[in-house]
This record gives C-alpha cells, structure tokens and sequence, in this order.
C-alpha cells in the first residue's frame, strides 16, 4: 500500500499549461477524487502518477519512492479506465490472467517463460498456471463475478465489464489504484450502484485509490476528500461536507451543488457576524465575519425555509417576502424559483406527500439561519 505525494507538478504540452503547480498528498488508504470541468487537469494529473506522461518540472512520490523518472511498469499503480480496456477475444477469467502471465514471463528464467508461454498457448484446453488459477477465481469472487468467468467481455452488462476490470487490476496487488472516469458509459442507474460496489471493494482491500470525475455528485458520495481543480490548478482540497458548506471560492460552490451566489457590500462586522447589503435588494445577516468591504455570499436551496402560511421564522433568522415565480417537482424534493425584491433565489423544500405544490404567484416567506449564509 502506498501514500501519493505530489510536489510543484508542472506540465505543458507544446506551450499549453495544463497542470501548474499542483501540489498534493494522499495518504495511504485513502479514497481520493479529481474533480472538475472538462479541460481542467485531471487525466493529465493522473497519468503523470501513473508514469504515462513526464512531468516538466515536479515531483511525484508513491511512499517514500520518488518514482518521478521511474517507467509506468515498475511503479506498481492499477489503472481502471472509462472504456473498460478488455481483450474482447479473451474470456473473463483470462483477461484477468492475463497481466499476471505476462509478469510472471518477465520475471521468470527460461523454465518459466516457457512453462507460461505453454499454459497461454494452450488456453483453450483450459491449462492455466495453478497458483494463477487460484488468484484470478479468488479476485473474481470478490467482484461476484466468479460465476461468469467463462464469458466473453461483449456478453457482459457495462457494469460487469468495470468489475472484471477492476478484478484484473487488483489481482496485481498495486500500491495505487488509479481510476479515471470508471462509470460515465454507464446508465444512471447502475453509477450508483456501482459507486457503492467500488467503494466497498476499496475499503474491503484498503488499497489508496485516486478517482477522477467530472461529476460532483459522483466524488462527494465516495470520496473521503475532493480535490477541485480549475484551469489546471487546484482550487480547494477538502473533505465532501467541508467542500459543501465552506466552499473556498464561488467556483467551487457552484460545482459542488446548486448555490445561490449574490454580491454584497459590508454594512458591518465583527465577533457576532456581518451585517450585508445584497447587491440588488435586501439587508441580510451571517453569522461569519470578514474584513473584507466587498464579498460573495452563499446560502444553499437546501437551507433556506419557504412557507406561505403563518408559521413562524426562528428568533434570530433572516426573514425575507416574496413571491414563488416557478415550481418544479422533482421527485424527493420541490425547487421553488422565488423572486426576492430584485434578487431570484432558488428553495428547495422536501416534498411532503398530502402537501400541495405551491403554485407560482404564491406570496412566500423566507427564512434564513445566519450559519448558513457563508461569506467567500
Ligand atoms: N497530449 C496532449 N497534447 C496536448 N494537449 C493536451 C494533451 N493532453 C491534454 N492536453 C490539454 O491539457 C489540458 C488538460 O487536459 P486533461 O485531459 O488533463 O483534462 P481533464 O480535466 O481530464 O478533462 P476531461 O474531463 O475532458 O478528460 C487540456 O487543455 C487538454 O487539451
């Protein structure tokens, strides 16, 4: 097993930057997610750890090896890809032979070499190494998949091919297990059973796990820490619920979940909070403090509460009027689009069954606990 540290990573490709001075350390064990748009640095990233691009200046240790100028094949990383990367003319149970085949004849003398150039070649006889034998049933149980092992890959659902390719990866007992993008060819539905599937079969192995996505959602439910990054840069590394209540930039807000995201002025502030002047309408309070004259403020839809009759605000909320100008089910929830003076501001409200959708036009009230309105 093995900890990742990375130093002042720099890459360029023909005088483009796509990475700048990143700077990380994954500890051992951990479930750690890339996280961010299209273009910003997270494959490049990852296949600098993985020994498949040079870094142009920068270091990259896997436990107290620097394996910056070490060659892919002799650090030791797993690789689970998008496209699953299976032989498709191989069965199940030889692709996940297949890499420990292949170090064994590397790493054998001549009487090895040949004995497992017999056992490939004779395959379809069914002649397979014993001890390899035993591996590859053992890592196919515990994927589940012990009972396909005869298959070929195109006879298997998307997320079977992901497990087989997980198997073969583990198999070879890496310090790291990279993934990059394992679960965007799947339907929604079987992402999220599969994110559960992987986390388990990572913590069940405790192997350190480095996972890139673009999809919040995604590296919040299985990461134990995020890193955002933005431009090639990385812009706040932290766990999923710290990255969600104290966003470090609105960026970052924004990316991890829906915000509503207003500029302010400050009135005043001190120990018990800030006093702001929402730029557009309003006077709203937060519990943080800042010495800052101008901010961004942030209150999730979540942690606003609407209602429309006589129920009353906390002592100490912020209460705000105004009028509903959109409602969309969604399910689990209700988001209402709530024209406020001259600001909108997006609520989401648990749908309770038996209790009406408010339709737009609806005069609402607002309130909002002064925790939850975070000041950038
Ligand atoms: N081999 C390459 N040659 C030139 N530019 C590259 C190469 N690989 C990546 N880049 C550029 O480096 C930047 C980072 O790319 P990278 O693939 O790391 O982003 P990403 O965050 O993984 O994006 P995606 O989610 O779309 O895969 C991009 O601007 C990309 O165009």
């Amino acid at each position: 097993m093995g900890s990742v540290r990375i130093e002042h990573l720099h890459k360029q490709f023909n005088g483009i930057t796509a990475l700048e001075d990143v700077n990380l350390e994954i500890r051992e064990g951990e479930f750690f997610a890339l996280l961010g748009p299209s273009g910003c640095g997270k494959t490049t990233t990852m296949r600098c750890v993985a020994g498949f691009e040079s870094p142009t200046s920068g270091k990259i240790f896997i436990g107290e090896r620097d394996v910056s100028h070490v060659p892919a094949n002799q650090r030791n990383c797993g690789m689970v890809f998008q496209s699953y990367a299976l032989f498709p003319h191989l069965s199940v149970f030889e692709n996940v032979a297949y890499s420990l085949q292949v170090r064994r004849f590397y790493q054998g003398g001549l009487g090895t070499k040949l004995s497992v150039l017999a056992h490939m070649l004779n395959r379809k006889l069914g002649k397979v190494d014993k001890e390899i034998e035993q591996k590859v049933r053992d890592a196919l149980d515990f994927v589940e998949l012990g009972h396909l092992a005869d298959r070929l890959p195109g006879q298997l659902s998307g997320g079977q091919q992901q497990r087989v390719a997980l198997a073969r990866a583990l198999i070879m007992e890496p310090a790291v297990l990279l993934m990059d993008e394992p679960l965007s060819n799947l339907d929604k539905k079987l992402r999220n059973s599969m994110r559960v599937t992987i986390r388990r079969i990572q913590q069940k192995v405790g192997i350190t796990t480095i996972f890139v996505t673009h999809d919040q959602e995604e590296a919040m439910s299985m990461a134990d820490r995020v890193a955002v990054m933005q431009g090639g840069k990385l812009v706040q590394v932290d766990t999923p619920t710290s990255l969600y209540s104290q966003p470090a930039s609105t960026f970052v807000a924004d990316f991890v979940g829906s915000s509503n995201i207003f500029k302010a002025t400050v009135k005043e502030s001190g120990e018990a909070g800030t006093v702001l002047q929402l730029v557009g309408d309003g006077i709203i309070r937060s519990a943080f403090s800042t010495n800052r004259s101008e901010v961004d403020v942030i209150i999730r839809p979540e942690s606003i509460r609407l209602f429309a009759d006589g129920a009353q605000a906390d002592a100490g909320d912020n209460l705000l009027e105004g009028t509903i100008l959109m409602s969309t089910y969604l399910g689990a929830t209700i988001r209402y689009d709530v024209q406020v003076g001259q600001l909108q501001m997006e609520v989401d409200k648990t749908f309770e069954a038996g209790s009406p959708v408010l339709p737009a036009g609806t005069n609402v009230k607002l309130a909002i606990d002064p925790n939850v309105v975070v000041i950038l």
